[in-house]
């Protein structure tokens, strides 16, 4: 039993997304390639009566501060399947973006299962924990796992992939979300309106030898996204997002997930912090962060 323990947990971009048809259970089969990047939130667990959250960041609008939020969900849901109570305080803090695209309640999640885990004295590679987390969110078992895996069904049966070398990013970020379940929805509608019959997701065999290899040039040409033409359509402002970053030298584009957070691969650490300088200053995004990639999924510090 531990008194007091502080997850780190990294924000996810995800490098290929293809969405399969809508499932009677209303969500669609995936290839999601996912990819955990150096933007992190810390969640904090100690004892405390019955679960609370405090949730500490600048832009933090939107996050629940009581038992809605995805980290109490997860002390919650913990509890019930080892039996004990759900007796924990949580303290968040908050530095990925809320509802952009990058998962970050997912990212919560996952460090509260991995820090109630540490709290309650469970083995930190129990299978409760895996399946509390795919029970909360399709995102959330990559969260646990970390560095570049294919997820696949909802997005929840995870491959780790082998990776070479470190990836330069670039994130800009946007004023207000999207939510996740109407960009799905918005990808559907215009489909059917293009009167587009979806086969089943497939993984792109050119991404996957990219990242095999450690080739950035090969990896930014194979980024795509099956809900950015959803996201775009909800929000027309990230075309000229997009547009800046290559026109500033990023080598590969897209939208992050469901959006609106817009990611751009760069040559070299030096390139991501010009690249990053370039997005502030041309006024297409509230701000912009670089970041690298692999990193691990929720660990203790
Ligand atoms: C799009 C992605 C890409 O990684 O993430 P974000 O970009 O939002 O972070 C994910 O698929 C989001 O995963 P997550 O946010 O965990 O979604 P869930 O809570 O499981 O589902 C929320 C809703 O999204 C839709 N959904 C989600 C996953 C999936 N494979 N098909 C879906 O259609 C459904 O409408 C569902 O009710
Ligand atoms: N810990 C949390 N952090 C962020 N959002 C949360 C959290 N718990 C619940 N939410 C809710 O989940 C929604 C989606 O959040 P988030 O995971 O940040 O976005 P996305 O699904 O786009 O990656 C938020 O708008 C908020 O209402």
């Amino acid at each position: 039993m531990n008194a007091r323990t502080t997850v780190r947990v990294p924000a996810k971009v995800n490098l290929q997304l293809a969405v399969g048809p809508l499932r009677d259970d209303g969500y669609h089969d995936l290839v999601n390639v996912f990819h955990a990047v150096s933007l992190f939130d810390e969640v904090t667990a100690e004892p405390g009566a019955g679960t609370t959250v405090r949730v500490e960041g600048e832009s933090i609008e939107g996050v629940p501060v009581d038992g809605d939020n995805l980290a109490a969900r997860a002390a919650r849901m913990l509890a019930a399947r080892l039996g004990v109570e759900p007796d924990v305080s949580l303290t968040i803090r908050k530095a990925i973006p809320v509802a952009g695209g990058m998962a970050g309640g997912s990212a919560d999640a996952a460090a509260a299962l991995v820090a109630c885990a540490r709290l309650w004295g469970v083995d930190p590679t129990s299978p409760h924990l895996y399946e509390s987390a795919a029970a909360l969110g399709s995102d959330v078992p990559f969260a646990l796992l970390g560095g570049t895996a294919v997820g696949t069904g909802r997005g929840e049966v995870l491959a780790p992939v082998e990776t070479v070398g470190r990836f330069h990013w670039v994130f800009a970020l946007a004023d207000g979300g999207l939510s996740t379940p109407a960009v799905y929805a918005e990808c559907d509608r215009l489909r059917e309106a293009a009167g587009v019959r979806q086969g089943p997701p497939q993984a792109s065999p050119d991404l996957m030898a990219a990242l095999a290899s450690g080739d950035a040039e090969a990896l930014g040409a194979a980024l795509h996204n099956d809900l950015q033409d959803a996201a775009l359509s909800l929000r027309p402002s990230l075309a000229a997002t997009l547009a800046a970053g290559r026109e500033s030298g990023a080598i590969g584009a897209l939208v992050s997930g469901s959006g609106p957070t817009c990611a751009f691969l760069a040559e070299s650490e030096e390139r991501a912090v010009s690249l990053a300088a370039s997005l502030a200053g041309a006024g297409v995004a509230r701000s912009a962060v670089a970041a690298h990639g692999p990193v691990p999924g929720a660990t203790v510090i």
